[in-house]
């Protein structure tokens, strides 16, 4: 069936709206890109709260913790709660923990990634090293090599990889990250984005920070944000929401609509300020396509 487009038309926009109590909504790329938030979406948020909607952020970032996104909340003057955020690095920690739950010592987690990664798996107690350690911020040398390859140089400990977008990724962290892999380390990752909307362009996404592990493995990583359903699960277990009564908004049809739609909620958003575009999903025969889309956030505003 054709989306609906609801951009100008009052009257469709307050039957959509009507159709929902809970909206997950998408972070980058459709309440801001990177620092930069979109106009009038703090509007667009107090007006869903006082027509009684449900809130929950659910974003593929891995950068931050949600301690870090009620802190970016705030600081865009955006009224949120820190339990009205799941982000993927949260949903990779709670399957590691209540779905793996790998007895100690061989629970503790490799990370290629940031910060929001360690600070979720800490929330967890998940043991973790690699990550944001400064000691892995230099070239590799070949005593690394040999050091990795006869284990001196490797934690016995680690029986999981996961990996995340990574502003500081080397080849020494490949080269880990792949070792504990090739010694039956667990594969997983918070998202594999292919791109990140920042600035008004586009960057590469968790999926390019770690392809260079998926490569060398010849494996891809079990994914724990959208659009796993793993996610939505998680999501509906802690809101316990009524998923017919729920609606996904996000930017990008193979994360946060697929997601919806392969989630049965009762509807999804497409919002035009991110990755997707219009002919993605307009176009005869296209794979996924949402019920309704806007030209940006603030056009629910009629
Ligand atoms: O590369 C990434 O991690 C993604 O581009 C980014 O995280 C997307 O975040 P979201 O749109 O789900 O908030
Ligand atoms: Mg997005």
């Amino acid at each position: 069936m054709a989306p609906k487009y609801l951009t100008g038309d009052k009257a469709g926009i307050d039957e959509f709206l009507a159709r929902f109590d809970v909206f997950l909504f998408d972070c980058d790329g459709v309440l801001w890109s990177g620092d930069h938030l979109f106009p009038n979406t703090a509007e667009t948020l107090d007006m869903l709260r006082s027509k009684g909607k449900q809130l929950v952020f659910v974003t593929n970032n891995s950068t931050k913790s949600r301690e870090d996104y009620k802190t970016k909340f705030d600081g865009k003057g955006i009224p949120a709660q820190v339990e009205e955020v799941f982000g993927s690095a949260y949903s990779a920690a709670i399957y590691i923990s209540r779905i793996l739950s790998l007895p100690p010592p061989k629970n503790k987690v490799f990370v290629l990634g940031e910060s929001g990664i360690e600070a979720e798996l800490a929330s967890e107690n998940i043991p973790f090293i690699g990550g944001t350690d400064p000691s892995l911020r230099r070239d590799i040398t070949s005593e690394d090599f040999t050091n990795m390859a006869n284990g001196s140089m490797l934690d016995p400990d680690v029986g999981v990889v996961l990996i995340g977008l990574d502003f500081h990724v080397n080849y020494l962290k490949l080269a880990l990250a792949f070792q504990y892999l090739q010694r039956g380390a667990i594969f997983l990752a918070t998202n594999i984005d292919s791109t990140l909307p920042m600035a008004h362009s586009f960057f590469p996404g968790a999926g390019a920070t770690g392809a260079g592990v998926v490569t060398a493995y010849g494996k891809t990583p079990v994914a724990l944000g959208k659009p796993s359903q793993a996610m939505m699960d998680a999501i509906e277990g802690k809101f316990r929401f009524d998923r017919a009564r729920t609606c996904m908004v996000g930017d990008r049809l193979n994360t946060d609509i697929r997601f919806g739609i392969e989630g049965k909620l009762g509807g999804t958003l497409a919002v035009l300020t991110g990755v997707s575009r219009k002919e993605e999903f307009l176009g005869e025969g296209a794979p996924i396509v949402p019920t309704a889309y806007v030209e940006r956030l603030a056009d629910l505003l009629g």
